[in-house]
This record gives C-alpha cells, structure tokens and sequence, in this order.
C-alpha cells in the first residue's frame, strides 16, 4: 500500500544546511509535486492506526498543516495550526523551537485545557520540535491522546518518547546513508 510513498521517498534529493543531510520530499517539503493519491494514503494510513476519538488536530506550521487538512478531510474532526505568526491572542503560548539545522518560535492558541487532540508534524528528527511542542501543550493541560510525525528521520523519536512520556506514531523509518534515502521499515512491515 506504501509502495508509493517509499518510492517517493528514496527519490528524494539531498541537499546540505550546514553539516544536516536534509531530503527533500512532498511530504515534508510540498516539494516536487505532491500527488493527491499519496496525501489520501497517508491520511488513511494514520486514521487506520490511531485512535481519533479526539477534539481537534493539531498541525505543526508549516510542514504539518497539509497532513491536518487532509486527516480533518478525512475524518471531519477540525483542526488548529501552532502557527510560526505570533498573534498576541489572549492565551497565546510561545514555544522555542529547535532543530537539526535552525531554530524558531512556535505560538499555541485556541486550545482548552482537558481538550482531546491528535499533535502531527511531517517529520521527526532530532525531536527538538516535539519535546518542545509536546512539553508546552502539557504545561496547558492538553489531553494529548496521540502525536504523529509521519516520517522518522534518525534516532530522535526514541529521545522524544523517552523526554515526554508520549509514543510516536510514524508512518516510515528512514536515514539519509551515503547521500541517499534509505528506507529501514514502515508500519506495514
Ligand atoms: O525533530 P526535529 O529535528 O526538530 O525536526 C523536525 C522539524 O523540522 C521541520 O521543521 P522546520 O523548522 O524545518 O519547518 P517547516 O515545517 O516550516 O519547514 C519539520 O517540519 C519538523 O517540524
Ligand atoms: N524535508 C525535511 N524535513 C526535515 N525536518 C527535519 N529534518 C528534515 C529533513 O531532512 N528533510
């Protein structure tokens, strides 16, 4: 069923930021073109696997706003964007965010504390983004019932797991060898 996805994937290019080998891929780049049929199975894939029996979903700017329309689509449960915009909104939180190759501030809004809420990024990797994420949705007391990064890069979601208490639901494993993408397992194997 991945076929297309793990295709997709090993033909990403590599290009470097700094010493970080970084693919480019639709899925986490929109660049090249993403293909409607591989958006619709990754949506599937995650609506198949994890309990969405939740509030809201909960997108990551910018990689994760594509893979939230297309799981809301999917399962007509709303979703929110923890934006890279402050608004200044009462309520608002700022996280920092870090990377394998820059950092940013990330701003929570229109969540409510006990709310019941999938978090989704496209990628996984060092997991600074999520250990910052997920610590400050805690903080707001956020019944955070699942987190998806529909990519694995590495080794982080084990450190994300571990700093945050929270399982990761990824779709593919991967590492980028020999300035290529290869592909270690996905959740069908
Ligand atoms: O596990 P990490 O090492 O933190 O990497 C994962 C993060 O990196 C990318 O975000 P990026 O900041 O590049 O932003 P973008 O989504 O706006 O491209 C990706 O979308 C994840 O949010
Ligand atoms: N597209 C893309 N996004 C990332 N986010 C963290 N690492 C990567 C990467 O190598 N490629």
């Amino acid at each position: 069923m991945l076929e297309e996805v793990k295709k997709s994937l090993e033909a990403s290019p590599i290009v470097k930021k700094g010493d970080y080998n970084y693919f480019v891929n639709p899925i986490s780049d929109g660049v090249p073109t993403m293909k409607p049929s591989m958006l619709r199975e990754l949506a599937n894939v995650v609506k198949e696997h994890v309990d969405m029996d939740i509030d809201k979903i909960v997108a990551i700017e910018a990689m994760g706003i594509h893979l939230a329309t297309a799981l809301s689509l999917a399962t007509d449960i709303p979703f929110v964007i923890i934006r890279k915009r402050q608004y200044g909104l009462e309520g608002e939180k700022e996280i920092s965010q870090k990377t394998g190759y820059g950092s940013s501030k990330l701003y929570i809004n229109d969540l409510k504390e006990g709310e019941k809420i999938l978090l989704i990024d496209d990628v996984v990797s060092t997991g600074g983004t999520l250990i910052s994420t997920l610590n400050a949705l805690k903080e707001l007391n956020i019944d955070i019932k699942a987190a998806v990064a529909v990519i694995e890069k590495g080794e982080g979601k084990k450190l994300v797991e571990k700093e945050t208490g929270i399982p990761i639901f990824s779709v593919v494993k991967l590492d980028v060898i020999d300035g290529k993408v290869v592909i270690e397992k996905t959740i069908e194997d």
